[in-house]
């Protein structure tokens, strides 16, 4: 898996690539690892497939119960720190590199870590998976602070393409969401993988 989250001025974009494999066999070449937890809070997966959609299942359930005694939109930290406590807490039977990323009132766009361990940082940018390894690199030398939601989803793309031209265990299609106060939008980007003829 390659997983990047980037923050703008009034929103943050999420990449990631599809495919999901059991050794060396791609077991799903579509998948979608960029995961909804409220309506503007996102999270990318990596990992066990299994882990995280459970993880991913509670925080819905917790961030949904908790907006009841909200009438405002939930923080995009509060959904991060209750994915790093059960990332956390159980950190011995779960394998679960996830990123929550966002949209609220107070803070604006925020990307929040939570690799595998369970700890919880804020980031401009953040990058997960295994595909991550090989783009550090590409990712110090073009990141600027104060990027445009056009030049963030650029750099997004590219980061999570390259990952997946040497990641054996990322590929498939580039998907990416935008998510800022106006609403979120998805795209897919399709390289060689899918079939042409
Ligand atoms: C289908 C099926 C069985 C397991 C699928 C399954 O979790 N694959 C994992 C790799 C893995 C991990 C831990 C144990 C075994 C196999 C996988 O593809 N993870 C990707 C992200 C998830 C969210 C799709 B990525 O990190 O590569």
């Amino acid at each position: 898996t390659t997983i990047m989250a980037v923050e703008f001025d009034g929103g943050v974009v999420l990449g990631a690539d599809s495919r999901t494999t059991t050794g060396a066999y791609i077991a799903n070449r579509v998948s979608d690892k960029i995961t909804p937890l409220a309506e503007r809070i996102y999270c990318c997966r990596s990992g066990s497939a299994a882990d995280t959609q459970a993880i991913s299942d509670y925080v819905r359930y917790y961030l949904s119960i908790h907006e009841l005694d909200l009438d405002d939109w939930p923080l995009v930290k509060t959904a991060a720190s209750i994915c790093r406590e059960l990332c956390y807490s159980n950190k011995d039977r779960l394998l679960a590199g996830m990123i929550c990323a966002g949209w609220d009132p107070h803070y604006g766009g925020q990307v929040y870590t939570i690799p595998l361990g369970g700890t919880m940082v804020r980031q401009p940018y953040s990058i997960g998976g295994s595909g991550s390894t090989y783009i550090y690199g590409f990712c110090d030398a073009h990141f600027q602070k104060g990027m445009s939601r056009e030049q963030c989803i650029e750099f997004t793309k590219k980061a999570i393409a390259l990952a997946m031209t040497r990641d054996g265990s990322s590929g498939g299609v580039i998907r990416l969401v935008v998510v800022e106060e106006s609403g979120v939008s998805r795209e897919m980007i399709a390289g060689q993988d899918l079939p042409s003829i």
